[in-house]
């Protein structure tokens, strides 16, 4: 299946910039024949946190068409990467995952806020998974943070998914924690994690390294630090090879795990 990576320059605060660049992207990545296109973490409003109540999408509706139309016009998967949207009185960053069919398949609010940025001063947190099926392909989703917290990812593993989509705004500064944690997800999950993230002007702040990897944890493609539309060819029936070899799912001892998940 071939993955359309979009490692987009996100415009702080500029949603009409970012709506017209995103719809660019995506056409181009279909017309260079990707089925599943993935986008970065807050693409419509970057971290304009200060802006959001005349910025953030309210109830998402905006982002929802322009995916839906999307989506059913060209054919393709679009796992839409996060908005910043308005729900009642609450902000959130939220993943929107569209099939082919142009139908919504996950709504994704980040469970897991970011204190250094002050995600949670501005935005509040969702309480909900994110598992979804593009066509057979079993697959979830995740933002950013979300990725430091293993059993999160894990519990989606466990529901089924074969593929681990990130989408992010990580900085250039944690970049090696990035590229460790992304490959250490991928290889104790046995499963692929294809992670976007962004890029700015300026590579002191986003350094893009999207990074797609397989269920071995070999490193299939990265992104370099300018803004790129990678079309990235991937067979997942890898997965199952890699389970069947080191059945790490029929070894588990969960009967020993139960208080690592509590809160101390
Ligand atoms: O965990 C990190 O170092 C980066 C996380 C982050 O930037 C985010 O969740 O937006």
């Amino acid at each position: 299946m071939k993955l359309g990576c979009i490692q987009l320059k996100v415009a702080f605060g500029d949603v009409e910039k970012n709506f017209a660049r995103v719809e660019q992207l995506i056409r181009e990545a279909a017309a260079k024949g990707a089925e599943i296109v993935v986008l970065p973490e807050m693409w419509n409003t970057s971290y304009a946190l200060k802006k959001l109540e005349g910025l953030a999408d309210v109830n998402g509706e905006r982002t929802k068409k322009f995916l839906a139309n999307l989506s059913k016009e060209l054919n393709i998967h679009i796992v839409g990467g996060s908005v910043a949207t308005k729900k009642g009185d609450s902000f959130y960053n939220t993943m929107l995952t569209y099939n082919r069919q142009g139908e919504l398949l996950g709504e994704y609010d980040k469970a897991h806020l970011f204190r250094l940025m002050d995600e949670h001063l501005y935005l509040s947190a969702g309480d909900g998974q994110n598992n979804f099926k593009l066509d057979d392909l079993d697959a979830a989703g995740v933002i950013c943070y979300d990725i430091r917290f293993p059993e999160w990812l894990r519990l989606h593993a466990l529901n089924g998914a074969k593929v681990l989509f990130v989408s992010a705004q990580w900085p250039t500064a944690r970049i090696d924690h990035w590229k460790t944690l992304l490959q250490a997800r991928a290889i104790e999950n046995q499963c692929f994690v294809v992670a976007i993230n962004r890029i700015s002007g300026n590579h002191d702040n986003f350094n893009g390294q999207s990074m797609v990897i397989e269920p071995w944890g070999e490193v299939l493609w990265t992104g370099g630090a300018d803004e790129e539309l990678a079309i990235v060819d991937v067979d997942f029936s890898k997965v199952d090879e890699v389970r069947t070899r080191i059945p790490v799912y029929d070894d588990r001892r969960p009967e020993l795990y139960g208080d690592v998940l509590k809160k101390k």
